[in-house]
């Protein structure tokens, strides 16, 4: 599933980011793709082990732990600390596979499986040409380009590219989680039933029988395929 969500990121939290974007040094990105990505990979990034990253990445985490559609979507266990690109003019990222598995930083070698990847656009799409997200999803290609401070949330399974950009810079924090259902159909699925129940508890109320029945469905199907 490939999951679009507003403002994500207030527009202090967008400002912030920028400011702080604008006075720190940039590194080659490819120190952070596998070997496949890595001969695809034409950007630049903050420095994982960096203090921006750590700065900037505990703002994106309180951005997520208060949206509900990105708890719904990913289901997150973990969230590898957030990181930071660019792509100025001719900049990309072709065709790509995300590592399955992340080494998290800071921890002496633990490690993670990425299950769902997200992007959160730190530029709006006036201040750039090209730099489209686009994903091969089940049904097609999706192309997404969306205004700053709205994230899109997809399967680290999938292949996908940031395409050329031919005028201006685009910036954007992007992420991987680990989530409690690794599969992305099974995840697809309670989100699915999680949005239909939000609809009948304002049809019906939260008291209503098949509403409750409903919600304890979704937390008997989450007890059997969440791994916690
Ligand atoms: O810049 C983006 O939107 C995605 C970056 C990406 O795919 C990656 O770093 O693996
Ligand atoms: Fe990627």
């Amino acid at each position: 599933m490939l999951l679009q969500i507003p403002d994500i990121l207030t527009a202090d939290e967008i400002a912030q980011c920028r400011t702080v974007l604008e006075g720190s040094p940039w590194v080659d990105g490819r120190v952070t793709a596998g070997d496949q990505a890595a001969g695809a990979k034409r950007n630049l990034q903050i420095p994982e082990e960096s203090d921006t990253a750590r700065e900037l990445g505990t703002v994106i985490l309180r951005a997520l732990a208060r949206s509900p559609a990105f708890n719904s979507a990913a289901l997150p266990l973990r969230v590898l600390p957030p990181m930071f690109n660019r792509y100025d003019h001719a900049m990309t990222y072709g065709y790509h596979v995300d590592n399955s598995i992340r080494t998290i930083p800071g921890t002496g070698g633990m490690r993670m499986r990425a299950d769902v990847s997200t992007t959160i656009f730190l530029s709006d799409p006036e201040e750039y040409e090209g730099g489209e997200l686009i994903v091969e999803d089940t049904y097609g290609t999706r192309s997404v380009k969306l205004p700053a401070g709205h994230a899109v949330v997809y399967p680290s399974s999938s292949l996908h590219q940031v395409s050329p950009v031919t005028r201006g810079s685009r910036w954007a924090s992007f992420f991987f989680t680990q989530s409690m259902v690794r599969d992305d159909g099974l995840r697809t699925m309670l989100y699915d039933l999680d949005m239909a129940i939000i609809e009948l508890r304002q049809e019906l109320g939260d008291g209503h029988h098949a509403v409750l029945s409903l919600v304890n469905h979704y937390h008997n199907l989450l007890r059997r395929w969440a791994e916690v």
